[in-house]
């Protein structure tokens, strides 16, 4: 693979589970280094699925290519923040354990963290702004820092390409603000990014493309130009004549912020 091809490459893909009907259709997107796609779409959309198909864990037709190959084929390349963890918050791990954890998908079982591993592990720590939470207990973390020290693991791998999936759910001002700020970061640095929301401001503050989904794709492309009022009560039917109630382009159902989880629902789609 080149510098210049992109990190995912989707056209007219189909993504089903087992041998049910296809749960999405026509999905064709590309992410290059440093985009970030929203994937927008009722509950049931086929937003987890896409993410899914991204990871390799889903049979999909059509072209799919992730990092030049079939998907999963280069899983450790790949980082994931899924929505809901199996780590028991009572389980006596610290956050840079955690994080070390990520790690070790880089490395195998059988290599020990060197001095270069540990380096990793506390940049993606200071990444996600928890420099000063390391050595905390992650069952005493609150549930927006263990949304970040997640985050933090999947970077420990080192990434070209993070899929996030709803990462910010229930998530106060503070943590979102810091997620945003890592998620732009990320871009700067040159990963590709693809994150499921139900927030469309989240969707225009960090990234530079959208794929608006109801099992199957209804529109994408770069958000100023995707992201329409008409687009987004095709996805959302049964919800246009809000949309449209609110008028303009550009996801103008986004609200400002607000300080804390609640305020946000009303930008949620
Ligand atoms: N394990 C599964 N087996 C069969 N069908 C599934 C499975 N998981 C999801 N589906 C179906 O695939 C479709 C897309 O679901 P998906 O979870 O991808 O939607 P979503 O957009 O992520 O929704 P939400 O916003 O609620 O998370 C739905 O029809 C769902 O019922």
């Amino acid at each position: 693979m080149t510098q210049r091809s992109p990190l995912v490459s989707y056209r007219d893909a189909s993504i089903a589970y087992g041998r049910e009907a296809p749960a999405l259709t026509g999905v064709s997107f590309e992410v290059g280094q440093g985009d970030a796609v929203a994937l927008l779409g009722p509950n049931g959309a086929g937003k987890s699925t896409l993410l899914q198909s991204l990871l390799g864990l889903l049979p999909t037709t059509g072209t799919a290519e992730v990092l030049g190959t079939t998907p999963g084929a280069r899983a450790s390349e790949v980082g994931y923040l899924p929505q809901s963890t199996h780590i028991d918050p009572d389980f006596p791990v610290s956050l840079g354990q955690v994080v070390m954890m990520g790690r070790y998908r880089r490395l195998g079982l059988f290599r020990w963290p060197g001095a270069a591993d540990r380096e990793v592990v506390r940049r993606a720590i200071e990444t996600v702004g928890l420099t000063d939470l390391a050595k905390t207990t992650f069952g005493e973390l609150s549930g927006g820092q263990r949304q970040r020290a997640l985050l933090a693991r999947a970077l420990a791998t080192e990434p070209k390409l993070i899929l996030l999936d709803e990462p910010f759910n229930g998530l106060d001002r503070t943590n979102r603000d810091a997620l945003i700020a890592t998620l732009l970061r990320l871009r700067e640095t040159g990963v590709g990014i693809v994150v499921s929301t139900h927030d469309l401001e989240l969707a225009h503050e960090v990234c530079s493309h959208v794929l608006l989904l109801n099992g199957r794709q209804i529109a994408g492309g770069p958000i100023s130009e995707a992201l329409t009022d008409t687009a987004l009560a095709a996805a959302f039917s049964g919800t246009s004549a809000d949309t449209e109630a609110h008028g303009g382009a550009h996801g103008t159902l986004c609200a400002p912020g607000g300080d804390d989880a609640d305020e946000h629902e009303r930008a949620r789609v």
